[in-house]
């Protein structure tokens, strides 16, 4: 089974993931669905307070079944902190989710409605615990915020990244990348939902403290073509591998709260 390569067709997709990673059916699992009129208000919870420094972007990468923009977290220099977090968490990537067609590919969904792409912005927990591969195995070892993006204008702050996909369009391949500030994707509000779930690729580990924000920012047609039309493995004849659809489905709230930052 070593050789079995988990992915988002038919034969690797979301609904065979628990064959190799049983934690696919554990009990808080991401993304799940956002059910507005169910969620609680939590006055306690802050703002959130992300610092981060452009030049802390290092490369572009094609991860075969997305794409990260890696940042150096050897320092404290691009954090979070605030909001529901305790301590001060380092940001390690971004990365996007998409689908076959502009009417899906987000992954968390909002009252049911799925939108046409999500972006994840990973930290981790840097004062408690001395790496990334710790940090996952943990429940407060992860931070992810996560934006969900609605098809629409072209979006100027994602161009920076669509621009340079033609460059990485194979799995494995990088290209530099810096002078790149990931607040300027983010909308003006930062009023967000929180919840404790896991992080929506396998290894599936229960150890994010999501942070879904509550405003959508745009992506226009062309910009999803772009993240299409990456590759997720080598291949010659350009349609048999393209990275068509990146999203796993909402799961099971099971036993969880989902709190408001804003009323
Ligand atoms: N979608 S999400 O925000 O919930 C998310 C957050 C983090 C990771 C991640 O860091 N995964 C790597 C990892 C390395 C060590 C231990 C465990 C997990 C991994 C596992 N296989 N490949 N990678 C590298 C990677 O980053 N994959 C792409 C992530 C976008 S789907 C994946 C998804
Ligand atoms: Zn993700």
């Amino acid at each position: 089974m070593t050789s079995w390569k988990w992915g988002y067709e038919e034969h690797n997709g979301p609904e065979h993931w628990h064959e190799l990673f049983p934690l696919a059916y554990g009990e808080r699992q991401s993304p799940i669905d956002i059910q507005t009129k169910n969620v609680k208000y939590d006055p306690d919870l802050g703002p959130l307070k992300p610092a981060y420094d452009p030049t802390s972007a290092t490369v572009i990468l094609n991860f075969g079944h997305s794409f990260n923009v890696e940042f150096d977290d050897s320092d404290p220099v691009s954090v979070l902190s605030g909001g529901p977090l305790s301590e001060s968490y380092r940001l390690k990537q971004v990365h996007f989710h998409w689908g076959l067609t502009d009417d899906c590919g987000s992954e968390h969904t909002v009252d049911g409605v799925q939108y046409a792409s999500e972006l994840h912005m990973v930290h981790w927990n840097a004062e408690k615990y001395s790496d990334f591969v710790e940090a996952v195995s943990q429940p407060d070892g992860l931070a992810v915020i996560s934006c969900l993006l609605e098809l629409g204008e072209d979006n100027s702050a994602l161009q920076q990244i669509t621009d340079v996909l033609d460059s990485i369009k194979n799995k494995g391949e990088e290209a530099v990348f810096t002078d790149f500030d990931p607040m300027s994707l983010l909308p003006e509000s930062l009023d967000y939902w929180t919840y404790l779930g896991s992080i929506t690729v396998p290894p599936l580990l229960e150890c994010v403290i999501w942070i879904v924000l509550k405003d959508r920012i745009s992506i226009s047609p062309e910009q999803l073509a772009k993240f299409r039309s990456l590759h997720h493995s080598e291949c010659e004849d350009d349609n048999s591998c393209l990275m068509l659809s990146t999203f796993r489905p909402p799961q099971p709230l099971w036993n969880r709260e989902v709190r408001a930052s804003f009323k």
